[in-house]
């Protein structure tokens, strides 16, 4: 049964002999700016190994929630907890796929300078275990994302979808516990959406890593997915996708008919027009 909290999805969870401790939690969280309430009686934990997707339309809090993790915005109320300690800034445990942004002050650096900050970006000067290690990390994590060729140009010269899996290089190449992804899938075709959805999935099912990714498209995922966060206008469901994609939550969440139709192992939602980008339209995720 799907609910607001994660306690029943925690009780259906495989026994096992000490319970997994949740790499993200948190516990009647709100975050409101002035009069707008984003969230509100948010609990949610992510356990390691869990890759949890958040959906709903623009504004609805999404990318704020990245940032209460982050250690970058305060709650407003409630408790968050990232790796076993309150959220705060620069946790090397943390990996982060920021959402693409136009002007990137790191535009003029060498892709490969910008994935080795993913190592030692939060400790400038320390470098690690040696220069031979750091670069033989910084190679693998470049040769995942297929990012090799270009790798010694400046990132400013590169199209917008090679940027971007230099990006998902940087999150993933210090092996992060917690990894944070905000629509990591944006300008990327999609053979590198599939290459970049398994490679997250892989810090999760293989590394044990929390992801959290935040999309408007969850079909490149589907595969992955293990529990969704729906957010829309304050109100949010959490479940699995077959508890959350649903004709008759999502009509409940929008307050207007939705229709969630299943083919060939895609969600299509039809309806809800003025939700904009928060519904999955047919034609596919390349559009996001
Ligand atoms: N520091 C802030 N002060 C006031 N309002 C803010 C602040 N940060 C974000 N907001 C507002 O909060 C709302 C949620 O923003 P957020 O970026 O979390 O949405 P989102 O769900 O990620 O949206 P999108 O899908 O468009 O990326 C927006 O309306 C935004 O304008």
């Amino acid at each position: 049964m799907m609910t607001t909290t994660d306690d029943d999805t925690a009780a259906a969870a495989p026994v096992s002999e000490t319970p997994p401790s949740a790499a993200v939690r948190l516990r009647s969280a709100r975050l409101s700016y002035g009069e707008r309430v984003l969230w509100d009686g948010l609990d949610l934990d992510v356990r390691r190994g869990e890759f949890v997707a958040v959906l709903g339309p623009n504004g609805s809090g999404k990318t704020s929630l990245l940032r209460v993790l982050l250690g970058l915005q305060r709650l407003s109320a409630g408790t968050v907890e990232v790796a076993g300690a309150p959220a705060r800034r620069g946790g090397r445990e943390i990996g982060y796929i920021p959402q693409q942004r136009g002007s990137d002050p790191l535009l003029t650096l060498r892709g490969r300078d910008l994935v080795g900050l993913g190592l030692d970006g939060h400790r400038w000067g320390l470098g690690l275990r040696g220069r031979g290690e750091r670069r033989r990390r910084v190679d693998a994590a470049l040769e995942a994302v297929g990012a090799s060729e270009y790798a010694r140009m400046p990132v400013g010269l590169l199209s917008g979808g090679e940027q971007q899996r230099l990006r998902v290089a940087q999150a993933l190449v210090g092996d992060p516990a917690v990894l944070l992804c905000d629509e990591p899938l944006l300008s990327l075709d999609l053979a590198r959406q599939r290459m970049v959805s398994r490679l997250i999935a892989q810090q999760a099912r293989e590394r044990d890593a929390a992801v959290v990714f935040v999309t408007h498209e969850i079909n490149p995922i589907l595969a992955w997915v293990d529990r969704v966060l729906y957010i829309v206008d304050g109100r949010f469901r959490i479940g699995t996708p077959d508890e959350v994609m649903t004709s008759q939550t999502l009509s409940e969440l929008y307050r207007t008919d939705v229709d969630v139709v299943r083919t060939r192992g895609r969600l299509l939602v039809v309806g809800a027009e003025d939700a904009g980008s928060g519904v999955h339209h047919p034609e596919g995720p390349e559009e996001s």
